[in-house]
């Protein structure tokens, strides 16, 4: 595949007064993939996706397509198409779904298309409503939701906004086995058509829906590939017998659906 429309991470460095968060690190995502970082507590994950998204100062490069993301604004990263989610969802809790996917696609109109979408849903909303399965909650007060559909709802304020690119950090934490599954399926609708970076610490989750997999240790990259082989990287078994306890190691080491698992009571590893 060419690196035209994809997300393509070199040497990227984030320091904190001295402290290296992310020490090095280089690593790509292609639209038709779910692409999962991962790691241990404190690895640099989030910090990799503060820097892609403008939230964090970082050296190197992360190119989306053509365009360098380093140094440029939040808001125009955003306009370039790079959509994230953070690890507690951010919905206006008195607004009904479709009041919330409103403002986020207002966020991208013009005053003028502002006025023409007050007669009707825009098809990017209806798209969205559909896409995420919300169709039926459209006028349900978000603080009502359940909390996984509070995040399909932020994911489709992502969505409303055509992004190139969704990162998503932790999108399954506190949710139900239906609603983690929900979940995958629509992340592998999303990613058809764009770039999906997923963080998550849910082993069971990664190894059901990743295609590929960066595993970040320490600000540098560990391991990388597709989950059996990074499953099998003597590297990555350390790192996760060393610090991440035994039910993630457990995860971790467990064969993907239809063989013997090394475990059948672990279904979501916790990284803490
Ligand atoms: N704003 C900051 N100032 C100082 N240090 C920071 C800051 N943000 C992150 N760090 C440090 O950088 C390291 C990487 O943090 P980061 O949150 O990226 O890890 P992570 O892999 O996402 O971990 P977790 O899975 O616990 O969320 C940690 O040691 C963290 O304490």
């Amino acid at each position: 595949m060419t690196t035209t429309g994809s997300l393509v991470v070199t040497d990227l460095r984030v320091e904190f007064d001295g402290f290296v968060a992310v020490g090095g690190v280089s690593f790509d995502a292609h639209p038709g993939e779910v692409r999962f970082l991962i790691g241990p507590n404190g690895a640099g994950k989030t910090t990799c996706i503060d820097a892609i998204t403008g939230l964090s100062k970082g050296s190197g490069s992360v190119k989306l397509g053509d365009q360098e993301l380093l140094g440029t604004s939040v808001n125009k990263i955003v306009r370039l198409g790079v959509g994230r989610t953070f690890q507690t969802a951010s919905v206006f809790e008195q607004l009904s779904v479709l009041q919330n996917l409103d403002i986020a696609a207002g966020l991208h109109r013009s005053s003028l298309s502002l006025l023409r979408a007050r007669r009707g849903i825009e098809p990017a909303i209806e798209s969205a409503l559909e896409e995420t399965g919300l169709s039926t909650e459209r006028e349900t007060p978000a603080g009502i939701l359940s909390h996984g559909q509070k995040q399909w709802l932020e994911i489709g304020m992502m969505l409303v906004q055509e992004p190139r690119a969704l990162l998503l950090d932790e999108p399954v934490a506190g949710m139900s086995q239906d609603e983690r599954t929900a979940t995958g399926e629509l992340l592998q609708r999303i990613a058809q058509r764009r770039i999906v970076l997923v963080v998550e610490h849910d082993m069971d989750f990664m190894r059901r829906y990743a295609s590929r997999v960066t595993v970040l240790h320490q600000g540098k990259v560990l391991s990388e590939g597709a989950v059996a082989q990074v499953q099998a990287d003597p590297k990555v078994q350390e790192v996760y017998l060393g610090t991440a306890g035994a039910a993630t190691t457990a995860a971790m080491l467990a064969v993907p659906d239809g063989a013997t698992a090394t475990t059948d009571s672990i279904t979501q590893g916790e990284g803490a």
